[in-house]
């Protein structure tokens, strides 16, 4: 990872080791990060984390360690406990740190609440950075600098792709869509395997079946220049199968008004969260 600037002396410190910390850490180390560099505050390491430290040859503490002046600050806790949690990470935060925040529904505001004055950056990441095929949306509040979002772009670019904006209440809309979305997908698959086995397939066959097509749906999207729109029609023959399918999953009552009300739901809860 070209220019990182997180030292032993100066560390990133991951507050939060849980399934998106790890998912982060994990891309970032795979990335060239140093684990010297790297501080992680994780009371109660999940046996995976543990594997994830481990190997790295990091420790993990309950509480920051005094002295430490940290270059990044990474926020990976659940919003619910973020206002208790913040005052007691004042410590860690100088002249020159950054704080990214991947918390949902916290807002910049929540933020400095609890914090002070920093620079911090509110950010949405989504689990598949862990495979470094992530995306992330970013807002930075008025302190953060050029090199502050340089430092920021470097580590989320570091797992996928990023995208900045300028306007905070984005962030909600962006957390139902691809903050959540992977889980939509992933139901998605338990969704087809299911109806498979409904139509007379064997369980582990289903899900076979259901699991490729989306890895390999997903796989011809990426490596695509087609629109989903075309790439759906290439499988839709005039008056066959597919088209058949897509009666229903396009009809009025179909997926396109289910989708709309999930995010709905999902933006609302984000807004929710901020308290
Ligand atoms: N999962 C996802 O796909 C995404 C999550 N996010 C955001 O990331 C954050 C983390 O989510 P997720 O990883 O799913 O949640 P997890 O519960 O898996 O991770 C949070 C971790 O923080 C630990 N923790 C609790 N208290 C402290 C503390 N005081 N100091 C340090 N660590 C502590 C928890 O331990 P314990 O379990 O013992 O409480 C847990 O291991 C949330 O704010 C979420 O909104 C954002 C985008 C996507
Ligand atoms: O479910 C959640 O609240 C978090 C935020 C986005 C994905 N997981």
């Amino acid at each position: 990872m070209q220019g990182m600037t997180p030292t032993a002396d100066r560390p990133l410190v991951l507050i939060g080791a849980g399934k998106m910390g790890s998912a982060l850490l994990s891309g970032w180390l795979d990335g060239g990060l140093d684990a010297k560099a790297v501080v992680v505050i994780e009371p109660s390491p999940s046996p995976e984390c543990a594997a994830l430290l481990g190997d790295a040859g990091i420790v993990a503490h309950a509480a920051p360690p005094a002295g430490v002046t940290a270059d990044v600050v990474v926020l990976a806790i659940k919003p619910q406990i973020m206002g208790d949690t913040l005052p007691g990470l004042r410590s860690l935060i100088g002249p020159g740190t950054t704080v990214l925040s991947i918390a949902a529904g916290t807002t910049l505001a929540n933020l400095e609440a609890g914090l002070g004055p920093a620079a911090i950056v509110r950010s949405i990441p989504n689990t598949p950075a862990q495979v470094g095929r992530g995306i992330t949306a970013a807002v930075a509040n008025g302190r953060v600098g050029p090199e502050a979002r340089d430092l920021v772009t470097r580590l989320l670019e570091a797992v996928g792709d990023v995208a900045w904006v300028e306007e905070e209440a984005m962030i909600d809309a962006v957390t139902a869509v691809s903050g959540s979305g992977p889980a939509y997908v992933f139901h998605f698959v338990e969704s087809l395997a299911a109806a498979a086995v409904d139509a007379g397939l064997p369980p582990d066959l289903a899900e076979r079946l259901a699991r490729a097509t989306v890895e390999g749906a997903g796989e011809l999207l990426y490596r695509s220049d087609l629109s989903p729109s075309q790439l759906r029609k290439n499988v839709t023959s005039p008056g066959g199968t597919t088209a058949a399918a897509l009666d229903h999953l396009m009809a009025e009552d179909g997926l396109s008004p289910l989708m709309t009300r999930a995010v709905a739901a999902a933006k609302k809860r984000s807004e929710e969260l901020s308290g």
